[in-house]
C-alpha cells in the first residue's frame, strides 16, 4: 500500500501522455507534426522551462470538447489514486484553450464532470486552481478572471505559471487583488527558474499562502529563515527539476537541505506525463537517490495535507494525518 498523500502541484495538461495525445487528435481530426506516440516521447528532451513549455502548448490543441477534458481528468485520477494520493488540487491553464477558441465552460465543466466525482470513483477529493499565464500581459490574465465568473463554485483558487525569468510576479497585482475580493485562494510558481526576489514578491504584492517549486529560496538565507517561520508551504517537484535542468540530478536535489532547514516542503509531480512519473513516483524516486529515512518521507506526506486547501473539510484533513501517522513502510 502506497504512503498517503496529497499532491499540491499538479497541471492536468501536464498529465497528457502521449499515447492519449493520439487518441484525442484521431477523435478531433487534429493533425499532430510525430509519427507516432514513440517519436513523440522521443521530443521529451528539454533544455528548460521555455523548451517544455513549447511542447506542453502545442499539445494543448488535441484538448477541444468537455469530453476531452473529463477524459484527461479521469486518467490522472486514477494514477494519482494508485499511487496513493487522498487529494489533488489540479491546476488548469484556462488561456491555453481560450486562445484556440476554447471557452471556459468547456474546460471548467469538463474537468468537473470527471472531478465532481472523482471521492467516490477514485477515492480523491480535488480542488481546482486556475492558473494565468505570466508570459501574457495581465489584461488577459483579467480577462480570464472575468470569463471564469460563472464557474467560480468550481475554482478554489489562482495560481501563476508559464515562463518565469523575465516575468515578475509584480505585474499581477491587480488581478491577484480581484480574486482575492472574490474569497480565492491565492498561490503562484516563484523561484523554480527565476530569482529569490520573485518569492518574496509573490508573497508581499499577491499575497500568496503557498510557493510553488520555491527551489531558488536557498540562495537568500533571509528569505529561508522568513519562509520557515511563516511556514510558507513549498511545492517542489524534484523529477521536474531534473528534466528541466533546476538541478543537475536527483542526488543533487537540495530536498534535505531544504527539510533540515525547517521549511514545510512537499512533494509533488508537475507534469507527470512530460517528467517520467505522477506523485508516488515522485516520493520513491527521492526516496532512493537522496536516501531520506521514513521519518522524513512522513514529514512530506504530513506536510502535503497540512498545505492543503482542506479547510473546508477537516475532518477528511486529520483522517488522512491519521493515516499518514499509521503507515508502516515495507
Ligand atoms: N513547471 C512549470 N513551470 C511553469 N509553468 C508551467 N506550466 C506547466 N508546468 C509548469
Ligand atoms: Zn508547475
Amino acid at each position: 500500500m502506497p504512503l498517503p498523500k496529497a499532491e499540491l502541484h499538479l497541471h492536468i495538461e501536464g498529465t497528457l501522455e502521449p499515447e492519449t495525445a493520439f487518441a484525442l487528435a484521431a477523435r478531433n481530426g487534429v493533425r499532430l507534426p510525430y509519427a507516432d506516440a514513440e517519436q513523440l516521447r522521443s521530443a521529451y528532451a528539454f533544455e528548460d522551462l521555455q523548451s517544455f513549455l513549447n511542447l506542453y502548448y502545442e499539445l494543448t490543441a488535441v484538448l477541444r470538447t468537455e469530453q476531452d477534458f473529463e477524459d484527461l481528468a479521469n486518467a490522472y485520477l486514477a494514477r494519482a489514486a494508485a499511487q496513493g494520493v487522498r487529494h489533488a488540487e489540479i491546476f488548469f491553464d484556462p488561456q491555453a484553450h481560450l486562445s484556440r477558441g476554447v471557452d471556459m465552460g468547456t474546460v471548467v465543466e469538463g474537468l468537473w464532470r470527471a472531478l465532481g466525482r472523482s471521492e467516490r470513483n477514485h477515492g480523491v477529493s480535488t480542488q481546482l486552481i486556475m492558473c494565468f499565464l505570466r508570459d501574457e500581459p495581465v489584461e488577459r490574465a483579467l480577462e480570464t478572471l472575468d470569463a471564469a465568473k460563472p464557474h467560480l463554485d468550481r475554482i478554489v483558487g489562482v495560481g501563476l505559471d508559464s515562463a518565469e525569468a523575465g516575468n515578475p510576479p509584480a505585474a499581477f497585482r491587480e488581478v491577484y487583488e480581484a480574486a482575492a475580493a472574490l474569497g480565492l485562494r491565492r498561490v503562484a510558481h516563484a523561484g523554480e527558474e527565476g530569482p529569490p526576489q520573485y518569492i518574496t514578491e509573490a508573497l508581499d504584492v499577491l499575497g500568496v499562502e503557498r510557493i510553488d517549486h520555491g527551489l531558488r529560496c536557498l540562495e537568500d538565507p533571509a528569505l529561508v529563515e522568513r519562509l520557515v517561520r511563516e511556514r510558507v508551504p513549498l511545492t517542489v517537484c524534484p523529477l521536474s527539476n531534473v528534466r528541466l535542468r533546476a538541478v543537475d540530478t536527483l542526488a543533487d536535489h537540495p530536498l534535505p537541505a531544504m527539510l533540515e532547514a525547517g521549511l514545510l516542503c512537499t512533494v509533488n509531480s508537475d507534469d507527470p506525463a512530460y517528467f517520467g512519473g505522477y506523485a508516488g513516483d515522485n516520493y520513491h524516486a527521492v526516496r532512493d537517490a537522496l536516501g531520506l529515512t521514513e521519518e522524513q518521507m512522513r514529514e512530506l506526506a504530513r506536510n502535503s495535507f497540512l498545505a492543503s486547501f482542506l479547510e473546508h473539510d477537516e475532518e477528511r484533513r486529520a483522517r488522512c494525518l491519521a493515516e499518514v501517522e499509521a503507515y508502516r513502510f515495507s
